[in-house]
């Protein structure tokens, strides 16, 4: 049994006081706490009553609740991450089965719509069904399978829905690799980069993985460099100006390796971090600044070189110590495949125009020597295909959009375009199946993706779970640590009447010149506590031994916590936080932080300085800034 270390006479309003500190519900709003504390500050002294000040009189049985629970919540943490684990293992075979069925290279349509500056004729040579794309001309009809076609009307919106679920892949670990190919001026940019107004697939594509991050409970990392082939040489984006003035002293810079492990790094590439949607964003914006671009017949800003973005993806699991796990996401605007008397390119330009198609050639060879499966891969035809090997190959997903123009006299550049896009798709194309075998492949799709999404939506609830026992876990710890802990050590040992003062004096800019001192105590009359002070310091003090037993109810309710149970007095502080949190940050912080008041700037520095039978601290920092701005105001006047 414990016995109250002081009990103090002082005077509160006790009607007042009961009607509002004891029956505090436990899920009552800090807010509101915070308000009650300065009500009762100005409340009149009604008749004397006692009442214990010192929050270490609780019973030595609730101590060991405290730690029962808290070894419980320890136990059932540790078996939420496992389940956690094995829904993200199952929702991730699932999502693999289901782009291995749809084929690792997939490749899809999409058809610009007419600009004003088009000639648009009666006849429209370019007819499309949802996976068919039909080319009729003078003389021509060609047809084209692809995974997906995009009509003239598909927004920007309608084509990020289908590349979601490969961003996911790349979350998951593996190499991914998205490049946007075709004619100039068919909208390989517009798809890749958008405009203000109609965000493409790479500012989307930031924003989903940092939504994506946030919900997960391992520490995901992102980093981002972009680099520009231009005529065959390599060119950092993101480098500073000085650096990358003159392509030969920026390619010389740039080499390109390959580990023992065939993982490709571009050595003196930039590599930057980025924290937040904002700065990857930020660095976007430079990047893309910093891209050749020059005007030819077809287009008034066509790009001039192939614009790589890559997205490196850490992800760091429980264990602090193991190696992070790699992914690397390419998104990649290629440069005009184009004829080049058509764009009216001379000199450079024409230049510029011959590299291009010379490495969109050694792109195809890649990927048709991928198709045949064969040893030899000719990756080192050109630079573009030496960067992405490591994300074209085997294991890595590739995704390829392939634009066309709705126009007649496109027609040839069209067939072209939608020739390379088939030679990339027929490494895993089901055309050849039957109409039966075919069904079941796509009901084995479905089946598959009713099994991801369940397995997600119950990854997201035991995350949820997990979020809130570690929040309660370490509510408790505090309280704990903060209600029961006696210091032993000569640190935390409550300084002696002569340091203490030395403490405080020492932080104080008026010197004690004129100060008279009482001789019986240590300090001057002045900072020894006034009854009204004491009045005001005993109510702060009584509202956090309230706050305390609350908590500590709370804990005892949630000895017998499941995943399936909501924690009563936690539940709505933990949404408040996390909501507060969430405003702050959508990425970055998983554990769920304590607010903290505007006003709280003061240090807990003289903490130490009160004797230990006085000194309460508690977990709520709100509370916290009420005491110590007693203690201020006392250390004010020194
Ligand atoms: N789906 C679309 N909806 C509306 N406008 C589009 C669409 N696709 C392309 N455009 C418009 O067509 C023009 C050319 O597009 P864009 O610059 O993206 O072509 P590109 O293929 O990147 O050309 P280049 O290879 O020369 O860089 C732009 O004005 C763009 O806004």
């Amino acid at each position: 049994m414990f016995i109250p270390s002081e009990v103090e006479q002082i005077s509160l309003p006790l009607d007042n006081v009961k009607e509002k500190l004891e029956p505090m519900e436990p899920n009552q709003d800090y807010i509101d706490a915070f308000q009650l504390e300065s009500e009762l500050m100005d409340s009149p002294p009604l008749p004397n009553s006692t009442i214990y000040t010192d929050v270490n009189v609780v019973p030595e049985h609730e101590k060991g609740e405290l730690e029962h629970s808290i070894s419980n919540l320890e136990g059932e943490i540790a078996g939420l991450k496992r389940k956690e684990r094995l829904l993200d293992k199952k929702r991730r075979e699932a999502l693999n089965k289901i782009l291995d069925i749809k084929g690792s290279i997939r490749v899809f349509c999409r058809v610009r719509p007419f600009l004003l500056s088009d000639r648009r004729r009666i006849h429209e040579p370019i007819s499309i069904g949802l996976e068919k794309v039909v080319v009729k001309s003078v003389g021509i009809r060609k047809e084209y399978r692809y995974d997906k076609v995009f009509h003239q009307a598909a927004t920007q919106e309608d084509v990020f829905v289908e590349v979601e679920p490969i961003l996911r892949s790349a979350l998951d670990g593996h190499n991914v690799c998205i490049l946007a190919y075709g004619q100039t001026g068919t909208g390989k940019t517009f798809t890749m980069d958008g405009t203000n107004n109609q965000a493409g697939i790479i500012p989307r594509a930031i924003e989903e993985l940092f939504r994506q991050a946030s919900l997960d409970n391992s520490s995901i990392t992102f980093s981002m460099s972009m680099l520009e082939v231009y005529m065959g040489n390599l060119r950092d984006l993101l480098a500073p100006k000085v650096a990358s003035r003159t392509y030969e002293v920026a390619a010389k810079c740039l080499n390109i390796q390959t580990d023992p492990k065939g993982m490709v790094e571009v050595e003196g590439l930039t590599q930057v971090q980025i924290p937040d949607t904002a700065k990857a964003k930020w660095w976007y914006a430079k990047g893309r600044r910093a891209r050749s671009t020059s005007w030819t017949n077809v287009n008034e800003t066509s790009s001039r070189s192939h614009c790589l973005m890559r997205i490196t993806i850490s992800r760091h699991g429980d264990d602090s110590k193991a190696k992070a796990q790699v992914s690397k996401l390419w998104m990649v605007d290629l440069g005009g495949s184009e004829r080049l008397l058509k764009t009216g390119a001379t000199g450079q330009t024409m230049d510029e125009g011959r590299a291009i198609n010379l490495s969109l050639s050694a792109l195809g060879d890649v990927i048709a020597a991928l198709r045949r499966k064969r040893g030899h891969v000719p990756y080192r035809n050109s630079k573009l295909t030496q960067i992405l090997k490591d994300s074209l190959g085997h294991s890595s997903k590739v995704l390829m959009l392939v634009h066309i123009s709705p126009c007649e006299e496109d027609v040839g550049e069209t067939i072209c375009s939608l020739s390379f896009a088939n030679r990339a798709r027929a490494i895993e194309t089901y055309r050849d199946l039957t109409e039966d075998i075919n069904m079941q492949r796509q009901k084995r799709i479905l089946e598959l993706e009713v099994e991801m999404r369940e397995a997600e939506e119950e990854c997201q609830k035991v995350r949820y779970q997990v979020h809130k026992a570690e929040f309660l876990l370490s509510e408790n710890r505090e309280l704990l640590s903060t209600t029961y802990h006696v210091p032993d050590d000569k640190e935390n040992a409550p300084l002696s009447p002569k340091e203490d003062y030395k403490e405080v004096n020492s932080t104080s800019q008026v010197t004690d010149k004129g100060i008279r001192r009482n001789m019986t105590s240590p300090f001057p009359r002045f900072m020894t506590s006034t009854v009204a002070s004491r009045q005001r310091q005993s109510a702060a003090e009584k509202l956090i031994v309230g706050r305390a037993r609350s908590l500590r109810s709370a804990t005892r309710s949630s000895l017998q916590f499941s995943a399936s149970q909501s924690f009563s007095y936690s539940e709505f502080r933990f949404r408040a936080i996390l909501k507060e949190s969430n405003r702050k940050s959508r990425y970055g912080e998983t554990k769920p932080r304590l607010p903290e008041s505007p006003k709280c700037n003061v240090p807990e520095m003289k903490m130490a300085s009160l004797p230990r039978s006085k000194t309460v601290i508690s977990s709520d920092p709100n509370l916290r800034t009420t005491l110590s701005r007693h203690r201020r105001r006392m250390s004010d006047l020194i």
